[in-house]
């Protein structure tokens, strides 16, 4: 198992003016690890997702991703490389074909003329297509992405992630607006597809029982601040509790 260090936290903290959305957190994930990002409303997950993809300038500390200062990847295509992001929307372009938004993985590394003229002539089609493939959607290549399934469009947004193919893939509530049977299909898939590429995922999630299910480490936020930080089998009912401050009325 490799120990190579892919982000790390040093008092990392975040203020929107007079609001303290991090305060002051450390950590460091390695390369491989399963992270689930848990906790109540208002936690700081998204803000903390956001500061690692460098959309929120963070206010002190320091944040390194693959050992070099977030600050240090000025250009996007380079940190495009390095990490990559699922959305809840999925951030697809219906009216397009699959294979077309699959492509669109390239756009960092291509720039917008080459990726315009995929749209007319598929470049690496192979490349895409083998994604598609992974994901089990080769024969919706073609299809108006629009006029896919939920599930479906957010594996197209996975085969895309395959396309771009990053070191770090962080996923903001993947699989909140999905069933619980497309939501469990859609992380295995996730877990698995990153575990054979070895690449590092951090997911924030609303569901304790995913988290438990598909990850192998996971960070609570409760405040800004981190409430535990755990291997997932150390993860206890009460310490959930305790996150949630669900109140256990009725027990003796
Ligand atoms: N742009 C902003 N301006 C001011 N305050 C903000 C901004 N973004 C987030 N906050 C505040 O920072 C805190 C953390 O928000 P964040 O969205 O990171 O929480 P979260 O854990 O992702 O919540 P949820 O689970 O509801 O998505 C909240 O109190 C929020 O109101």
């Amino acid at each position: 198992m490799s120990s190579k260090n892919m982000i790390e936290a040093k008092n990392l903290t975040k203020h929107f003016e007079r609001k303290i959305a991090l305060s002051s957190l450390s950590f460091t994930i390695k390369q491989g690890e399963l992270v689930a990002l848990i906790g109540p409303s208002g936690a700081g997950k998204t803000t903390l997702l956001n500061s690692i993809i460098g959309l929120v300038p963070i206010s002190e500390g320091d944040l390194l991703i693959d050992g070099q200062p977030l600050i240090g990847y000025k250009k996007g295509k380079v940190l495009a490389k390095k990490v990559g992001v699922i959305r809840q929307q999925f951030d697809l372009i219906g009216p397009l074909a699959v294979i077309h938004n699959v492509l669109a993985g390239k756009l960092a590394e291509w720039g917008t003329l080459k990726s315009l003229f995929s749209l007319l002539v598929p470049h690496e089609k192979e490349l895409a297509m083998k994604a598609l493939e992974r994901v089990g959607l080769h024969e919706k290549a073609y299809e108006i992405t629009s006029h896919l399934s939920g599930g479906e469009q957010q594996r197209v947004a996975m085969a895309r992630l395959m396309v771009q193919n990053p070191e770090i893939i962080l996923a903001d509530e993947p699989v909140a607006s999905l069933d619980p049977a497309r939501a469990d299909d859609i992380l295995t898939m996730l877990t698995k597809l990153i575990t054979e590429e070895k690449q590092t995922l951090i997911t924030s999630l609303h569901s304790v029982e995913y988290a438990r299910k598909y990850f192998t480490r996971i960070i609570a936020m409760k405040n800004g601040e981190i409430f535990f930080d755990l291997p997932t089998a150390q993860v206890t009912d009460d310490l959930l509790a305790e996150l949630y401050q669900i109140k256990s009325g009725g027990m003796v």
